[in-house]
């Protein structure tokens, strides 16, 4: 079995009065697909932040590669959710001035890629989107599906170890959903990318390879898989 990427334990959150996590554990192995599911309200977003270092934990640690986050200085933290994550949100993550194509060679050119090379890049995944023909529309003259792959791409075209998805097919009708998750769940695995991916959906989870349901601020279900 592969080594673990990131590792959480006893993960507390506080918002105001609200305990958004309460002693929250996961364990994530290299190249794997995990769907986090459960009721509205019980954590998952708070808890997928914390696995990104995007918030802090109040208690607990995350550790990537069994270094822990918190040790990172916030210039170190975000060098690394740039150089080793991917996003994928519900939706308007796109940059709306930019053309599809841009906005998917844009990582890659904060990354340090030259224009001309991040351009190629980008341009060799519209056929594989199949969104041929479209590199040139800007995110409004998109459908939602459509945007999502864009959004797909976006977050894997720079090579990251682990893309997070935050219901990213919350905004689609099932088909659209279908051939984003498709097109997630296929280019991460040929890059060897972990995913993390908070979903309600079960048909949206049956594309992982393991499902675990926060509750309450936990993590309830199987923890290991
Ligand atoms: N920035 C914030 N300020 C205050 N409360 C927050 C904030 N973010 C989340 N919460 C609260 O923390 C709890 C957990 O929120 P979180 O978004 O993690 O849940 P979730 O399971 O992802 O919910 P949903 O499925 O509805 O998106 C909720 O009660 C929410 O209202």
């Amino acid at each position: 079995m592969s080594e673990a990427i990131l590792r959480a334990t006893g993960l507390r959150k506080e918002y105001g009065s609200t305990l958004a996590l309460r002693g929250a554990d996961l364990t994530v192995r290299t190249g794997e697909v995990v769907a986090i599911m459960g009721p509205s309200g019980s954590g998952k977003s708070t808890l997928l932040h914390c696995l990104a270092g995007v918030i802090t934990p109040d208690q607990g640690e995350v550790r990537l590669d069994g270094v822990p986050l918190a040790g990172l200085n916030d210039r170190a933290r975000s060098r690394l959710r740039r150089s080793s994550f991917g996003f994928v949100f519900q939706f308007g993550q796109l940059v709306p001035e930019l053309p599809a194509i841009e906005n998917i060679a844009l990582p890659l050119l904060l990354a340090g890629s030259k224009r001309r090379e991040a351009m190629s890049v980008a341009r060799a995944w519209f056929p594989r989107l199949g969104l041929d023909g479209l590199e040139h529309r800007l995110p409004g003259q998109m459908s939602g599906g459509q945007s999502q792959r864009v959004a797909v791409a976006r977050a894997l075209a720079a090579g990251p170890r682990v893309v997070f998805a935050d219901e990213p097919t919350g905004a689609l009708d099932s088909l659209a959903g279908e051939q984003v998750m498709d097109l997630l769940i296929d280019a991460a695995r040929t890059q060897g990318a972990t995913v993390v991916l908070v979903t309600h959906e079960a048909r949206v989870a049956a594309h992982a390879d393991r499902t675990v349901i926060v509750r309450d601020g936990r993590v309830t279900a199987p923890v290991e898989a």
